[in-house]
């Protein structure tokens, strides 16, 4: 099975020197295949959202290398980061982080024109994708006139919109009450299915963790199969 994303012998200190100083990962190492989903799991403050952004591109690791479809991006520039970015990884957070004067199909149309996609196929992909998880009936409404559920579905779609190779996702339905998170979290399973992408899901949520094909735990600053 070829390698979606790889990370090897991360470390990654915050205020290093000082007397605050606060290792978080001392080595962490894991690869996730091609279509593979697999959930990052521990306690809070261990660190899961630093290793994603460092998975991810967003934040830079003391040491360690991270490769993105064969690719080591370490000591790449910013531009080649940026570009990786955009084009290779697809982010969910918490929250939507939806842009709130646009409405929710202008946010998936939004990164798909970044990556100079013409704006009747971009519109139309985006369609498609709000079909599947079922808010194209709210498509031409902002934000803020959605449901919580709805809005983390716009945001999946947002998500998937660049047909990333690897999708990083933080507690993507932590903020929804029990009964929504797991209708929400089987959209955005099935979305990743049948798009054949690589996840790598950090959740709190046991029975979520149980619905993915493998677990990672991080524990002193280390990933551990189980
Ligand atoms: N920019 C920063 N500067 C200093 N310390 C930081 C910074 N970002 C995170 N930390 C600390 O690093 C540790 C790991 O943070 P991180 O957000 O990665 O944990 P987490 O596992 O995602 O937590 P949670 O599950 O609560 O979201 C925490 O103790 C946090 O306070």
């Amino acid at each position: 099975m070829s390698e979606a994303l790889a990370l090897e012998g991360i470390e990654k200190t915050y205020n290093p020197g000082r007397a605050n100083a606060l290792t978080v990962l001392s080595g962490a190492s894991f690869e996730l295949a091609a279509g593979e989903v697999v959930a990052l799991v521990a306690p809070s403050g261990a660190g899961k959202s630093t290793l994603l952004h460092i998975a991810g591109l967003l934040d830079s690791s003391d040491a360690g290398s991270v490769r993105i479809g064969g690719v080591d991006y370490t000591g790449l520039s910013d531009a080649r980061r940026t570009a990786a970015r955009r084009e290779e990884v697809g982010f969910i957070y918490q929250f939507h982080h939806l842009l709130p004067e646009f409405s929710a199909v202008e946010n998936v149309i939004l990164p798909q024109l970044a990556n100079a996609v013409p704006g009747a196929e971009a519109r139309a992909h985006a369609m498609a994708l709000m079909e599947r998880v079922g808010v194209a009936g709210r498509a031409n409404n902002r934000p803020a006139a959605l449901s919580g559920g709805e809005q983390q579905r716009v945001a999946f779609c947002r998500a998937l919109a660049n047909k990333p190779r690897v999708l990083l996702a933080d507690e993507p339905t932590g903020n929804l009450d029990p009964g929504t998170s797991d209708t929400v979290f089987s959209a955005l399973m099935e979305l990743v299915r049948e798009t054949g992408l690589s996840a790598l899901i950090a959740t709190h949520n046991p029975a979520l963790a149980a619905r993915m094909d493998r677990t990672l735990r991080l524990e002193a600053g280390v990933l551990v199969s189980d």
